[in-house]
């Protein structure tokens, strides 16, 4: 796999204002990107304003999308020419809603890697590129507390790794990485939103996450972009603290 360069080159966040989104946009910005599409459900045209003041060299672009909504994955993707890297980063934390949490976390994730897929076909009229799927430590590990969280999570790093492989590689030019945080910094990681639990009595479970020491959502952007450039197929990384780690899971081959 070769290292990929992040100068001039176009990128869409979806979930782009959200905490790690806009930490991840920064540490993009810095490379020199061309285009930045914040892909987002609602616009903050003050915050975009000051992220294009910040940042002359690159052109920030807003485009609306409910990734529940595949008519506006669609259209927000479709009008977007060029797309060399894409991250998802659209998220919630919230077992009292499955459907919707579902619905966002999973099915929304999904059904844009798969447009984006098509769109970015070398072999069609796109020219390759990265996807980034944002998991979750929650991915790598049991959330007892917020299972079915966990169960979209875990559901995220599966459906990258089986995407992240040499045969689509090959064919399309793309390759696929899955990032898991650990706890971010980030209007997510509120106690509020932590503890809205599996069941009703599963509040204390979810504290869980919140012991280990938190990471800015700066500094996971600016691991995200390492993790970009190094640009392993298929590849799971788990970030935390500041830190990055590959996480190395079996294939389970079958034995001969
Ligand atoms: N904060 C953490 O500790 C942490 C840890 C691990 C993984 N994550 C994951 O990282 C990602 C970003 O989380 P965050 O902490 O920045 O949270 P956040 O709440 O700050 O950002 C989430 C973003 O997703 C967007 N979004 C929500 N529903 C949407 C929809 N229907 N359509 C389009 N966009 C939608 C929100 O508008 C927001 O911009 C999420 O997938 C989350 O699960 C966060
Ligand atoms: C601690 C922040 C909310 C839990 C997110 C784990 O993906």
């Amino acid at each position: 796999m070769s290292k990929f360069f992040l100068k001039n080159k176009n990128v869409v966040y979806v979930g782009g204002l959200g905490g790690i989104g806009i930490g991840s946009c920064k540490a993009l910005l810095a490379k020199g990107i061309a285009n930045l599409y914040i892909v987002d459900k609602q616009e903050n045209p003050n915050l975009i304003s000051k992220i294009q003041k910040e940042n002359q060299a690159s052109k920030i672009h807003f485009c609306s999308m409910d990734i529940t909504k595949p008519d506006e994955i669609k259209k927000c993707l479709t009008d977007i020419k060029d797309i060399d890297v894409l991250v998802n980063g659209a998220g919630i934390c919230d077992d009292t809603d499955v459907d919707k949490e579902i619905a966002i976390n999973l099915t929304g994730l999904i059904k844009t890697t798969i447009l984006a897929f098509e769109l970015m076909d070398k072999s069609k009229s796109g020219s390759g590129g990265v996807i980034v799927n944002i998991s979750s430590i929650a991915g790598l590990k049991p959330m007892k507390g917020k299972a079915v969280y966990g169960a979209t999570k875990h559901a995220v790093v599966g459906f990258s790794r089986s995407l992240g492989n040499d045969f689509y590689l090959k064919k399309t030019g793309i390759s696929v990485l899955c990032i898991c945080p650990g706890y971010t910094e980030t209007p997510m990681a509120t106690l509020e939103n932590v503890t809205k639990g599996t069941f009703e009595y599963s509040g204390d479970l979810c504290k869980e996450v919140l012991t280990e020491k938190p990471q800015s959502a700066d500094e996971m952007g600016e691991l995200l972009v390492k993790i970009v450039e190094i640009n392993k197929n298929g590849s799971v990384w788990l970030c935390r603290m500041g830190t990055m780690e590959e996480v190395v899971l079996g294939e389970y081959e079958e034995p001969k």
